[in-house]
């Protein structure tokens, strides 16, 4: 419907005069008529047309005049504005027809309003396009375009839905770069698992371009199907159950091949009606803080292992596959320092192929030797970036270029003293050098592979020492018992004997004494090494402390003579001389035997019997060896019931002295006695000294016997005084253990002061060996009691080894002659010239000597043409009684 303002035909002029013209005027009238009506058809069809075209426009149109009047308006805009199109008649005022909109509700505004803003457009001569927001909510879009004779022409376009889809375009744009923002994936899944929406992150890293790439799609189509399963499963339950899940640890790989660890939330989404329509998903990548959290947990275990002593191959398995589970592309290898200290040993190559670590086992180190061999020769870390191309490699491509490996970072594994302990290197299949992270990773790995290493070493040491003799290298008793019982087993299984071979030096103390513990040491030293030369690597040479030793002989055949045999070997070996500085040793050995199964069935009986067996070599003159006979127990039996009676024999005055005359040798007069200890046994009758005093000694009894043999020995003296004899000293011996007694100096004071005897006639033997054991404290002692008048002289002098220089300062004013050098002094050259030796020593250092042991004619012939003074000995007299003594006395003097 268009409304016109005038449609009217137009009329036919009114003709008289002539009938032709007439006529003809009417035939023209005619024709001008048709022409007329022809033109008024056309434009009538014309006009037609228009009002269709108008009407059917989707944009509401008017047309009003300079006189505000309205010309022309179509449907479109009488629907838009909501008014009866029969009541917009051309001709309306613009005010009439504000308020048929402001009645209907579709106007923007007040018609006062409104009439003075659309006066105020058409005053301007410009088009201008607004849009109005009307009153039944509606946005109309406005186009008004003024006609040069002060009409105007306007559009109207209802745009509500138009805007309405924009504010949800530019709502979805702004959203989509907001999800795209953030930093980690999100997503949102249909019931179907189907995603319906995604952020460009999580499109990328699933090789999506776009994020519409990933519509529609479901994780089957972007991972392997058991962790597509798995993630299907667990939405699955998110969207039954209705419950999110937080912040879950996921592992995916992404379309890279990179494995990533994830932090995954899931919730569902409920609608209006709270029906649940699918879920959103979030997740951001955790793997530097997973790694970190592996290497955190990995150096916690790693360290655990090594604190509970797990084998060293174990924990650096492990540490290699720690260090491979964070990064990519990298093999991890140990090589570990030799005990030469020259080669590089297989640590821990998990992931290395074999016969390359085995190819590189024992690979020397040094200037050109690859990475590693390098490394540990420069004790510095050295990165190739290309082994094909580096001249450290040069040796090494043929060997490496099979495996495919290109880099090699290799550092030196240090311990805390800097001491290098193997080398740690990272190898890849790339040429490029260690980044950051890798960087990082090599100090960590080397410091933890340190720790284990030096720990073991540390272990293998303690374990050494804990089962060997720190001074010669042998086994110990903690070892010994191990394979002694593992000897046992196998010759109970083959039926062959094990032989246990209790082994004690007879000389050593002597050395250690006299000569000092290097000495005594380097001694013990060299006749470890040669029993172990002696012996077979299946048996054992053990050393059991101080000059004991213990040879288990293995798998031994059933054959006392063979077993001798290798005795025999043995004594030679510890009896060829011992070269010691400018000392010339020898050393003989007491050794005792036991046999398996005949003289014990367990490793305690054949030690203990083996022992009892050396006790006896010793008792028959050491320097032999001894097998087992069970009789031996009962001796050692004996001595320990005479160790306990010699407890009590002090209380039970079983002790008594005699005395054994010295004399002048050249008027014969009796000038000193010595005083000789005898125990009175109850039922044993009368026990020698060399019974008993080492026992004494052992126990430590030695000391209170000691000082009652002082006491006694000082009253005797004082009696026979007082009974008128002439004066004379007695000689009190004095073993080590009284010697080493802190208040020997007060305990002597105290006899001499309760008996009442002179300083001057009291003597002390003190032995050479006693002596040189601590020589400043004994010299200390010495110049003590010499200062109290008492005298010193020295025992069994020419056994020791009593250097000239040290016996200078000796206070000593008598050395005896050992009786050892007396006995063969007849015939044996040797004796004769060490006794001639220490008579014109002792002349030279202003010391008397005194021989002891006399008991021939010949003897004190050789003494007295070699200008000894005194002799003590069988030949003059026996020891005696105190009252044998005082008629000797009253007889001889
Ligand atoms: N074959 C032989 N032997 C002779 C001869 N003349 C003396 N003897 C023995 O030689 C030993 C000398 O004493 P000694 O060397 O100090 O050796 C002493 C001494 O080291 C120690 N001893 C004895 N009494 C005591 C004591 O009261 N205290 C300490 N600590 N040791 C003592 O016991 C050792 C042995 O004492 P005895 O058995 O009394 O043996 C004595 C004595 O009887 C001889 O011509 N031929």
């Amino acid at each position: 419907m268009v409304t016109k303002s005038s449609r009217r035909p137009a009329e036919a002029p009114e003709s008289t005069g002539l009938a032709a013209l007439t006529k003809l005027a009417a035939v023209s009238h005619e024709i001008l008529e048709r022409e007329l009506r022809a033109t008024i058809a056309a434009l009538e069809g014309q006009a037609l047309r228009f009002e269709m075209v108008i009407d059917n426009i989707s944009q509401g149109i008017c047309f009003f005049g300079a006189d505000e009047r309205l010309i022309l308006s179509n449907r479109r805009y009488a629907e838009i504005y909501r008014i009866v199109p029969e009541q917009l008649q051309p001709g309306l005022t613009l005010g009439e027809i504000v308020e048929r909109r402001v009645a209907a509700g579709t106007s923007a505004m007040a018609a006062d309003a409104y009439l003075a803003l659309a006066r105020s457009v058409n005053s301007s001569t410009t088009s201008r396009i607004w849009t109005a927001n009307i009153a039944d909510g509606r946005t109309i879009q406005v186009c008004h375009q003024p006609m040069p004779d002060g009409g105007w022409v306007s559009t109207h376009e209802d745009i509500t839905e138009f805007t309405a889809n924009r504010l949800i375009a530019d709502e979805r744009i702004s959203l989509q770069t907001l999800i795209d923002w953030v930093p980690g994936y999100l997503w949102v899944k249909d019931t179907e698992s189907r995603f319906v929406v995604v952020n460009k992150a999580l499109a990328s890293d699933s090789g999506r371009e776009k994020t519409s790439d990933m519509i529609g799609l479901t994780d089957f189509d972007l991972h392997a199907p058991e962790l597509a399963q798995k993630f299907r499963l667990i939405e699955q339950n998110v969207l039954n159950s209705g419950q999110p899940m937080i912040d879950e640890e996921e592992f995916v790989v992404d379309a890279s091949g990179a494995g990533k660890w994830l932090s995954s939330t899931k919730v569902p989404l409920h609608n209006v009606q709270n029906e649940i329509f699918g879920l959103v998903g979030i997740a951001h990548d955790i793997t530097v803080r997973k790694q970190a959290d592996v290497l955190r947990d990995g150096q916690a275990h790693i360290l655990e292992m090594i604190a509970m002593s797990a084998p060293l191959e174990d924990v650096l398995d492990r540490l290699m596959r720690l260090v491979e589970s964070q990064l990519t592309g990298i093999f991890g290898s140990v090589l570990l320092l030799d005990k030469d200290g020259s080669h590089l040993r297989h640590g821990a190559a998990p992931s290395l192929v074999k016969d390359y670590t085995n190819a590189i086992d024992g690979i020397a180190i040094g200037p050109k030797v690859g990475s590693c061999g390098t490394a540990v020769y420069r004790r510095e870390p050295v990165i190739v970036t290309d082994v094909m191309q580096d001249p450290l490699w040069e040796d090494y491509r043929e060997l490496v270029a099979v495996y495919g490996y290109r880099s090699c970072w290799s550092t030196p594994i240090l311990s805390h003293q800097g001491a290098v302990l193997g080398v740690f290197a990272m190898y890849s299949m790339t040429v490029r050098g260690p980044a950051e992270a890798e960087t990082r990773l090599i100090d960590f790995t080397t410091r933890i592979a340190g720790i284990a290493i030096e720990r073991k070493l540390a272990e293998d040491q303690i374990h050494f020492m804990a089962n060997h003799d720190v001074l010669t290298g042998l086994p110990n008793r903690a070892l010994l018992e191990d394979r002694l019982s593992q000897a046992v087993l196998y010759a109970q299984r083959y039926d062959r004997w094990v032989t246990v071979v209790f082994i004690d030096l007879d000389n050593f103390k002597l050395v250690n004494d006299t000569l000092g513990h290097n000495a005594g040491d380097e001694l013990l030293k060299t006749v470890a090494s040669r029993m172990v030369e002696c012996v077979r690597a299946t048996d054992t040479v053990v050393r059991l402390g101080g000059d004991e030793f213990v040879i288990v002989l293995f798998d031994q055949p059933t054959n006392v003579d063979r077993i001798s045999e290798t005795l025999q070997t043995i004594r030679a070996a510890i009896a060829a001389p011992v070269h010691i500085e400018e000392h010339h040793l020898r050393t003989t050995a007491s050794i005792g035997i036991a046999n398996y199964p005949k003289d014990g069935a367990s490793p305690k009986t054949l030690l203990a019997n083996a022992d009892a067996a050396m006790y006896r070599a010793k008792e028959l003159g050491r320097d032999n060896f001894q097998f087992y006979a069970p009789e031996f127990n009962s001796r050692a039996h004996e001595k320990f019931v005479l160790q306990e009676e010699l407890r009590n024999a002090l209380a039970r005055s079983e002790f008594a002295l005699l005395y054994q005359p010295q004399v002048d040798l050249r008027s014969g007069r009796v000038f000193a006695v010595e005083a000789l200890i005898r125990w009175n046994h109850p039922t044993l009758g009368v026990v020698s000294p060399m019974t008993f005093i080492p026992t004494a000694e052992e126990t430590g009894l030695i000391v209170p016997i000691g000082d009652w043999v002082l006491h006694e020995a000082c009253r005797q003296n004082k009696a026979w005084q007082d009974a008128g004899l002439p004066p004379m000293t007695v000689c009190v011996n004095v073993s080590a253990r009284q010697f080493r007694e802190r208040n020997l100096v007060g305990r002597v004071v105290n006899a001499l002061k309760d008996s009442g005897l002179e300083a001057r006639y009291l003597e002390l033997e003190v032995t050479e060996s006693l002596i040189m054991q601590d020589i400043e404290l004994a010299v200390a002692t010495m110049n003590e009691l010499q200062a109290l008048g008492v005298q010193i002289s020295i025992d069994d002098f020419g056994t020791g080894y009593s250097s000239l220089s040290a016996l200078k300062t000796f206070p000593v004013a008598r050395l005896k002659i050992d009786k050892s050098f007396i006995n063969d002094l007849a015939a044996d050259e040797n004796d004769q010239a060490v006794t001639s030796a220490v008579i014109s020593l002792g002349q030279k250092l202003n010391m008397r000597v005194i021989a002891e042991g006399v008991e021939t004619d010949d003897q004190v012939a050789f003494l007295l043409k070699n200008n000894c003074d005194e002799m003590q000995g069988f030949h003059f007299s026996r020891p005696v009684s105190a009252q044998d003594i005082e008629k000797l006395l009253n007889h001889k003097n």
